[in-house]
């Protein structure tokens, strides 16, 4: 109460500030002629409860800096409108905000801390999500994952900086290059899998299962140096898919209220499995993780975790041995919370550009003949496998993978920075400093001034361009952009464009078995990750006979 009556005060407008000062007076002298008693709090505690909210949603809707921008003022008044869209109607709240941009414009105030932008030009991304900016992330989007001590949970810029830099090294081109062998390992268990599979009829296969199993090992690999060997389960674990999908899911509820998670990790396990059998896979997924950074901590992996060379081959090694990281970050807690970061987001990530590309690539074989044909000119030409350095050079195949990426969005949800020193100029608006400012890549990935019929799959809307798209990429922002993009996106393309490359070469008979874009591809909720209906029985293929 006191705070918002303080920012009353702060009031510009005169007349507002008469107002709201009298209507405080009254409130004070009410207050002091309170008489307490239990019975009349009963009374009393909803009655100032009643006020505090009237003044609150008075200063959000006419007072606040960020009243003077365009929106509902359901949105203005109370974040409960974005919980009901996404909570409650599960994941709705992305198309709402396109819808009132639709009304209001390219600004849209979403919420009473926050402004969305739809830039009908696409060059603002470049601006909030600035690479030399100081830009913190905001809290109110971080804290949804209860991994705060890690990089991507980290709110200030200046700390983030220092965490980031912990973690460089590991995402280096020849760090990436290095590890190109086990890829491919991998990779071979994945073809010998299809194989397996295709030889005893057992069907058609679950493509986002079977490419997250292949993430996942492959993830666990590079970064924990131990490979969780999905892939070898008969079903290719799919409990391990739902796990992902609970804890993305989670996010709507956890972003409103943050102390669910911590609360969770208290509770008895019985209970959580009674609330949802999910939870409980997300809960023994952090133990694992945290029992390997044990292991790392206690150096049980000895000379295995590092190269000849002396780096590390865990991200763990790699963070301890910094010494930009401050001390407070050299803990279990920080390293598990990174550890399931990395696994988040390397593995669901990639298994959905994967299906993605090749649902659209099945769709229309024409496109999959023409990809065919120029990794089979490509190879003859070297007469040898193709590494990924020459693969990132073949045109088409490049467009196929960055339609892949547009049509995936990364996060289907907004992403938000805050400039907190500098205000930013978006047309005529003038968005004061330590605003929270949110844009989207499904907005951007769907404006039809940059991607004309956006809908479309067109890898040619890449490789046709002279400059073979380089221009475009500035408007793909799967992996988002500046200080706080990414830091897997160079190991992320490396292990898209070997597995699209091999998958497509090696199996010229592969069909789409009942899928259908309406119900199994199409987006119609965002839970932090892009979802198709629920009816969904996900993109199938078959593979016959080469
Ligand atoms: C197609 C695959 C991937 C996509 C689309 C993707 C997308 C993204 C996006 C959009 C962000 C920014 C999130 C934000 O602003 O809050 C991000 C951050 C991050 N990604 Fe990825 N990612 C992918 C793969 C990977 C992989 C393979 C790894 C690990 C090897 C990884 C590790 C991370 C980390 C650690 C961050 C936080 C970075 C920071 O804040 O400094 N991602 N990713």
């Amino acid at each position: 109460m006191e705070s918002s009556l303080r920012n009353l005060s702060e009031s510009s407008s005169d007349f507002r500030l008469q107002t709201t000062s009298q209507s405080a007076n009254i409130i004070f002298s009410f207050i002091e002629n309170l008489e307490i008693t239990p019975l009349n709090l009963l009374v009393y505690i909803p009655i100032l409860y009643l006020l505090y909210i009237v003044l609150l949603v008075s200063y959000r809707l006419y007072l606040s800096p960020l009243a003077k921008f365009p929106g509902p003022k359901i949105a203005a008044a109370t974040l409960w409108t974005e919980f009901y869209y996404d909570a409650v109607l599960g994941g709705q709240f992305q198309f709402k905000v396109k819808e009132w941009h639709e009304i209001y414009g390219p600004v849209v105030r979403i919420n009473p801390f926050e402004i969305h932008i739809d830039d009908p030009k696409g060059d603002f991304y470049g601006t909030v999500f600035s690479n030399t900016g100081i830009r913190d992330k905001h809290e109110f989007y971080t804290s949804q994952f209860g991994t705060g001590k890690t990089g991507f949970g980290t709110v200030s810029h200046h700390l983030h900086r220092l965490r980031r830099k912990a973690m460089n090294p590991f995402f280096q081109p020849s760090n990436v290059l290095r590890f190109e062998p086990v890829i491919k390992a991998k990779l071979d268990k994945l073809c010998q899998r299809i194989d397996q599979y295709s030889a005893a009829k057992l069907g058609a296969m679950p493509m986002r299962i079977v490419f997250m199993s292949y993430a996942t090992d492959v993830i666990t690999s590079f970064t924990l140096n131990h490979s969780w060997n999905h892939l070898d389960a008969p079903d290719f674990n799919p409990w391990w898919w739902q796990t992902t999908q609970c804890t993305a899911k989670m996010t709507k509820w956890t972003k409103q209220f943050p102390w669910l998670l911590p609360m969770l990790q208290g509770l008895p396990d019985f209970i959580v499995k009674a609330m949802d059998p999910n939870l409980i896979l997300v809960l023994e997924m952090q133990r694992k993780i945290e029992g390997i950074v044990v292991d790392v901590l206690s150096g049980k992996d000895g000379k295995y975790a590092y190269y000849p060379d002396g780096s590390p081959r865990t991200i763990f090694h790699e963070i301890l041995k910094s010494d930009s990281l401050p001390a407070a970050d050299r803990d279990v807690e920080y390293l598990w919370q990174e550890g399931q970061n990395f696994l988040g987001a390397g593995s669901d990530t990639v298994a959905f550009v994967l299906t993605m590309a090749t649902y659209y690539l099945l769709a229309d074989t024409k496109k999959a003949e023409k990809l065919r044909e120029e990794l089979r000119v490509a190879r003859a030409d070297k007469d040898t496998e193709l590494r990924v350095v020459a693969l990132m050079k073949l045109p088409y195949l490049t467009g196929v993978v960055n339609e892949a990426l547009r049509l995936s969005y990364g996060t289907s949800c907004r992403l938000t920075r805050i400039a907190p020193t500098e205000s930013l100029n978006f047309q005529h608006w003038h968005i004061p400093a330590g605003t929270p400012i949110s844009m989207s890549s499904l907005m951007m990935h769907h404006n039809e001034n940059i991607f004309p019929q956006s809908h479309t799959f067109s890898p040619e809307r890449w490789a046709d361009q002279e400059d073979g798209g380089k221009a475009l990429e500035r408007y793909l922002v799967s992996f988002s952009k500046g200080s706080r993009q990414c830091i897997g996106m160079g190991f992320a393309k490396a292990e898209i464009y070997l597995t699209i490359a091999t998958l497509f070469s090696r199996y010229t008979n592969m069909t789409l078995y009942d899928t259908d874009y309406d119900r199994d591809v199409k987006m119609v909720s965002d839970m932090f990750f892009p979802q198709a209906s629920k009816e969904s029985r996900g993109v199938r293929v078959l593979f016959g006979e080469n």
